[in-house]
């Protein structure tokens, strides 16, 4: 299967096309004597994959024209010394949003983490209140992957209405809240959507029945062809390291569907990379601009 085969999802493109948009809206923001928006970063510990995506996140904002701050601590910082650098956060005008990078270290309190985090600087999504927002279809900041894989189906063409979606995986960050917006009366949703998880009877059945396939697992190429009906829509959330002796960085970068036996019976697939990931960063972007803005929660 070649890698510009017709019927890949191109979410590095689409996401390039969404950065473009937003580097206009701060283009003229500017010109109208608007504060830029400004996105933080807090990294704890030095965890490979995490660095990789938030350079890429600091990365993405200087593009699209965004101030950018990253702050790091090492792994031992204590939850309370945390917690108050979050406080700063909120209390800092400057900052229009910002996201704490999951994984925490284990004797931090991941979940207190988020709630400490002002609902309106919540770029990530991950605040209850904007979760719960989300559930009850109020202006809400939505997290990025989800959204990401909602507006990578609708700008590619894929029809989403009334077609079964089988989501696999519960996450809070991922499946859960891509369940529920797939299920919205959107014109970009409105799907009938299936969740599963580990305690799933007879997966490879269900999966089987869908039209659109959500594979959200972190285990590389968990998705085989039996469980694929022949035109389904693919998205490949998984990214996980594996080592590997043959590139440069010592590692590749695996989904969770298995690309070689499942691309040939997919209407159309998404790659890993170059899928669902470049779209979280732009969703992210997004989140940050509707924050300085003040289009959720009206400044
Ligand atoms: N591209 C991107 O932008 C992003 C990619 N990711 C990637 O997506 C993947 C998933 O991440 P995340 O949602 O945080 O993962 P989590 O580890 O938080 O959740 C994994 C989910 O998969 C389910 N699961 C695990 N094993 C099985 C199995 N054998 N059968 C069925 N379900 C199973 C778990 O079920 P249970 O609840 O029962 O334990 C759980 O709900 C990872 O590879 C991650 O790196 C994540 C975020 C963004
Ligand atoms: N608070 C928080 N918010 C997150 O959104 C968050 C998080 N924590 N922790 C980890 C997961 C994972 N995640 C990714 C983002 C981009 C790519 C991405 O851009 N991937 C590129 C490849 C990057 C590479 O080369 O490694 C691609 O798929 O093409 C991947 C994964 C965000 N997450
Ligand atoms: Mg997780």
């Amino acid at each position: 299967m070649p890698e510009n085969a017709p019927h890949l999802i191109d979410g590095k493109q689409i996401a390039e096309d969404i950065k473009v948009e937003i580097a206009a809206e701060v283009a003229r923001l500017k010109a109208a004597g608007q504060k830029v928006p400004h996105l933080a970063a807090i990294l704890v510990g030095h965890d490979g994959g995490s660095e990789t995506y938030v350079r890429n996140k600091v990365l993405a904002c200087e593009r699209v024209g965004f101030g950018s701050t990253l702050l790091r601590f090492e792994a031992d910082i204590t939850e309370a010394a945390l917690l108050a650098e979050v406080q700063r956060l909120n209390d800092d005008p400057e900052i229009d949003g910002f996201i704490v990078q999951l994984p925490l270290p284990r004797h931090i309190d991941a979940e207190k983490v988020i709630e400490t985090i002002q609902p309106e600087k919540d770029v990530d999504g991950f605040h209850p209140t904007n979760l719960g927002r989300m559930v009850a279809g109020l202006p809400a900041l939505l997290p990025a992957t989800p959204s990401g894989i909602v507006e990578l189906l609708a700008r590619a063409g894929i029809k989403t209405s009334g077609q079964h979606a089988v989501v696999i995986g519960r996450s809070n960050i991922v499946g859960t809240p891509v369940s529920i917006l797939l299920a919205k009366n959107l014109d970009t949703a409105n799907c009938t959507v299936t969740l599963c998880h580990s305690r799933t009877k007879n997966l490879p059945e269900v999966v089987r029945q869908a039209d659109i396939i959500v594979a959200a697992i972190g285990r590389p190429e968990f998705v085989t062809a039996d469980m694929v009906k022949p035109g389904a829509v693919v998205i490949d959330v998984g990214t996980t390291r594996v080592t590997d002796a043959n590139k440069k960085s010592g590692y590749s970068l695996k989904g969770d569907v298995n690309f070689a036996e499942v691309a040939p019976l997919a209407s159309r697939i998404t790659p890993v990379p170059g899928g669902v990931g470049p779209m979280t960063i732009a969703m992210l972007l997004l989140n940050t601009l509707r924050a300085a803005k003040g289009e959720v929660y009206p400044k």
